[in-house]
């Protein structure tokens, strides 16, 4: 079989965007020509979200008004609240959040519109609704009650405030809320390719994102971030480099290292270790922090691999009591806002996306009736 060039599409540009360009050589990441290392820390996940889905960082009365918006958006329609608590007990986060989207798009008020406008008010929704759903989730499936979201505070706060069920610390909700930032958007990734093929049809905003969750899921994708921590876990805590060397040598791959576009240090694994040191400090046992650093050592020694966004991310949501099968869930609550602003990008300037294969199998090959063959 001839090696194909382009198996996974590599280096294939697959679709025009003014929304996130990415350096891989250098190690850098810009949403809409701004830095990213300019805007985590400085800038809010709601300022993000604006600057996608409208094309600009807010004034203080368009982030007055979109976040009003954004707060009218976290309410859940009845078929979502008639349905939770079994989704909750039947299926996973992630499968669980493919359902209840899915649900939440049946009634949606915009749910027959693929216009910008729609498109914009169904993307605040979505937005709005995503934390929201993964906290009701989590406390359908533990069988309590959720805090009811607070219309005062930011989606970083509310978010930690409803999963852990304490008032987040400041800084806490700082952290998280810039890591919101770090995930927002990221180009041509498998899970954004997944939402415009979909979009792309001329199918829905809510099919699209149903179709995002679905590929974000995945352990080579979103589903990293998890299995990192399931990594940590699993390895005592002074055999990092003598786990690691065996996994490699067993062929398996250490999530949450290598990257299809970056030849360098991910520019948001850059801010993700910081925050990761500073948590682990903070909370009296370090651990997983030390063993994190001790495994990105050996990782690039033996491999040349860098850490992606997935693989410091795990331990800042480990330190921030977020349970660990929830740590893909909250790479959708950010991916959210990139998603459905690269929906309302790919109807705007619409055309169906439909690669080529090459074909390797038999050719010519003699048809031969049931029994005969
Ligand atoms: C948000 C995100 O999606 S970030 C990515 C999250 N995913 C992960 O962390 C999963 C682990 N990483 C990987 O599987 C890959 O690096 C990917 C999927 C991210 C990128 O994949 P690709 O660009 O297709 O690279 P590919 O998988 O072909 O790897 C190239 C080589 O590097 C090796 N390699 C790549 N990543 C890793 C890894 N994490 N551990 C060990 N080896 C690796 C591969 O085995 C392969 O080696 P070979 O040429 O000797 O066969
Ligand atoms: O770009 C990719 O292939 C994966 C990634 O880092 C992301 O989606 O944030």
């Amino acid at each position: 079989m001839a090696d194909n060039p382009t198996k996974g599409l590599a280096d294939v540009v697959a679709a025009s965007t003014a929304l996130s360009d990415i350096d891989g050589k250098a190690g850098r990441l810009f949403y809409r020509g701004y830095d990213i290392h300019d805007l985590a820390g400085r800038t809010s996940f709601e300022e993000t979200a604006h600057l996608l889905q409208h094309g600009t960082l807010p004034t203080r009365q368009q982030l007055a008004d979109y976040g009003a918006e954004l707060v009218r958006g976290r309410t859940l329609g009845a078929l979502v609240e008639a349905n939770i608590a079994e989704i909750a007990e039947k299926q996973a986060p992630m499968e669980a959040l493919r359902s209840l989207v899915s649900l939440a798009g049946a009634e949606d008020a915009d749910k027959d519109s693929n216009e910008s406008d729609a498109n914009c008010r169904k993307a605040a929704r979505l937005t709005a609704q995503q934390p929201i759903l993964v906290a009701r989730y989590h406390a359908a499936r533990r069988g309590v009650t959720v805090r009811e979201p607070d219309p005062s505070l930011s989606i970083a706060a509310n978010y930690l405030m409803q999963i852990t069920g304490r008032v987040p610390e400041q800084r806490e909700v700082d952290i998280f809320d810039e890591c919101l930032v770090l995930h927002a958007d990221h180009t041509m990734n498998a899970s954004t390719f997944a939402a415009r093929v979909c979009a792309a049809t001329l199918s829905d905003m809510h099919s699209a994102i149903v179709a995002a969750i679905g590929t974000l899921k995945g352990p080579l994708h979103g589903g990293a971030n998890e299995q990192v921590m399931r990594t940590l876990e699993s390895i005592p805590s002074g055999g990092v480099a003598q786990a690691v060397r065996q996994k490699l040598a067993d062929g398996e791959k250490i999530m949450g290292f290598g990257h299809r576009v970056y030849k360098t240090e991910d520019p948001r694994a850059t801010h993700l270790r910081k925050m990761s040191q500073e948590l682990a400090e903070a909370s009296g046992d370090a651990t997983y922090y030390r063993m994190s650093k001790e495994m990105e050592e050996v990782v690039f020694a033996e491999k040349g691999l860098y850490p992606n966004v997935d693989f410091y991310a795990a331990t800042v949501y480990h330190y921030l009591d977020i349970p660990t099968d929830l740590f893909t869930p909250v790479f959708s609550i950010s991916r959210m806002s990139g998603w459905t602003a690269h929906v309302i990008e790919q109807h705007a300037d619409n055309r169906l996306i439909r690669p080529d294969s090459e074909y390797i199998g038999e050719r010519d090959q003699k048809w031969t009736p049931i029994d005969e063959r």
